[in-house]
Parts: C-alpha cells; structure tokens; sequence
C-alpha cells in the first residue's frame, strides 16, 4: 500500500523545501472567525476564494490583524481570486468592493443542497490550471461556532476523499486519511500538539494500527458507541496510521509560536 505523508508546514513562515510532498495550497475562507494565521496561509496559496459570507469576514477582520494599517490598504492587498456560493450572506457593500477590485463572484444561489464550501472544492477541483497540481485545499475557520457547520465541513471531506482537504480554526485542524493509503505525519512540535485522535467516519473500522502516539491502536477496532481515539497524545515526530476505512485525524494547534 502506497505511503502518504502529511505535514502542516503551511503553518511556517519559511517551509522546508525538503519535508513533505511539494503541494500547491489553494486558500478557502469561511463565515466564521479568521484564523489569527490567516496571513500567512494567504501566503502560501497560489488560489484564494471566500465561500460566501467568508467575504464578510476577509473585509471585516482582516485589518484587525494589522492595526497599524489603514483598512483600506489591506482590503486592497488582501483581494481574493474568487468569491462563489449561495450569495444569501455576503454584505452589498463587500461583494461590490471586491467586484471593483477585480475579484471574479460565481452566484451559485439556484444549488441549495450543497454548502459554499461544498462549491467552492468543487470548483477548485475542475480548474485546468490546477489539473496536475498537488493540489491542498485549507479551509479557515471551519470549526467552532455551528455544529451544523462543522458536520457540514467534515462531510465535505467525506465528499472528496481523494482530496487533501485541511479544515483550520485557531486551535486545531482536521483532515481525512483515506484508507487507500498508509499515512505518516511529521508532526511540527513547535506549533501543533500534542493533543490529537482518530477518528472513524462514515462506517466502523475493523482494524486500525498507528505508531507514535501516547494510546497506539494495533489492528484495534474503532466506532461510533464503542471506541474512538480522542484525549490522545502525540509522542515524537512521527505518527503512521494505517486502517481499513476511512479516518479522520485531528491536531490541536499550539496558541502561540
Ligand atoms: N459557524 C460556522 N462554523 C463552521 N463553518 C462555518 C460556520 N459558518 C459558516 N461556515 C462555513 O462557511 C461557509 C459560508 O458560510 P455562509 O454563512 O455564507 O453559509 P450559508 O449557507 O449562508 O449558511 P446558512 O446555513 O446560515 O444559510 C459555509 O458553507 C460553511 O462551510
Ligand atoms: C435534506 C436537506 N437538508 C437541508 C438542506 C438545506 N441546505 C443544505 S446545503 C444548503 C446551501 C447552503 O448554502 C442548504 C440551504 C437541503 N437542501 N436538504
């Protein structure tokens, strides 16, 4: 079974040229509270969209992550590629500053049984330019807030299990590891952990085996109303997870670096 490896280095300043898999980052900004990093993964993104009312929060907070700034100023600097969604969210005023400042919108308001981050995936999926990318989606700030919203992002993920698809909130993250593969993640210490768990999502796991954490499963059996693996702890660099069925895994994300 084909290694995949996995490492939050989106979350440096300066990326490692050599630790993980060369990744093209595509930036996608929810309605709900920006990341105090958001900066700095609108750095790393070579594509980057408000689903919606996430607009609202690019207009609205991001000066507030740079005080000494004019408002203005960093709206103009921090100008998404694309703003695609249902439209019920985004202010008048927000989709006509970004609409003068260049920004394509896509109104999917005639689809009302997907979420905006639902077309906003769909739509980076389908980009030519993108096609033979290593493409890595970060969803920011797609947790706390609305439960309805969290299952909503996770099932994205569900949705798209071929795709690397990093939900982000301040404290922690959450992405898929497909069964398809063995998964090795290098943890950066400095900035994520150690708490952690894995989780089976959409059907119990029969066996799942992991390496370097606190609580290893080996060919452990994992469900909803019997065993998850939440409360865990990251020991060392290195965790491998391997499993029968689809995972999620989570990392709590260190408050300050
Ligand atoms: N509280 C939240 N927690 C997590 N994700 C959220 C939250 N609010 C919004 N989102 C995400 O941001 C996207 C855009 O949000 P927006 O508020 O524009 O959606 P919406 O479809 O108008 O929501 P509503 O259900 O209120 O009509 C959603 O599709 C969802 O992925
Ligand atoms: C069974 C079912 N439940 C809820 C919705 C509502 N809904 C789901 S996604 C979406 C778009 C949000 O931007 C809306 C309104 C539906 N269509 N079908």
């Amino acid at each position: 079974m084909e290694l995949m490896t996995h490492s939050s280095t989106f979350l440096l300043p300066n990326p490692p040229a050599d630790d993980g898999p060369a990744l093209t980052y595509a930036l996608v900004i929810l309605n709900r509270r920006l990341p105090r990093f958001t900066p700095l993964l609108w750095k790393h993104a070579q594509l980057r969209m408000c689903a919606d009312g996430g607009a609202n929060r690019l207009y609205d907070e991001l000066p507030q992550l740079f005080p000494e700034e004019e408002a203005l100023a960093i709206r103009k600097r921090y100008k998404p590629d694309l703003i695609k969604g249902d439209m019920d969210s985004i202010r008048e005023e927000v989709l006509q500053f970004y609409k003068n400042a260049g920004t394509e919108v896509v109104d999917a308001s005639e689809d009302q049984d997907t979420t905006d981050l639902h077309k906003c995936v769909a739509y980076v999926k389908d980009l030519p330019k993108l096609k033979n990318q290593n493409l890595c989606i970060l969803a920011a700030g797609a947790l706390g807030g609305r439960f309805d919203h969290e299952v909503g992002n996770i099932n994205v993920l569900c949705r798209f299990p071929s795709m690397r698809i990093i939900l982000l909130s301040d404290n922690c993250l959450i992405q898929l590891l497909p069964c398809s593969h063995r998964h090795e993640m290098r943890i950066l210490s400095d900035y994520e952990g150690p708490h952690c768990g894995l989780v089976p999502i959409g059907e119990p796991s029969k066996s799942t085996t992991t390496t370097g954490l606190q609580w290893n499963l080996t060919n452990a059996e994992m469900r909803f109303g019997g065993l998850i693996s939440t409360s865990n702890i990251v020991k060392g660099e290195i965790v491998t997870v391997q499993s029968d069925t689809d995972l999620l895994w989570t990392i709590s994300i260190k408050k300050a670096w």
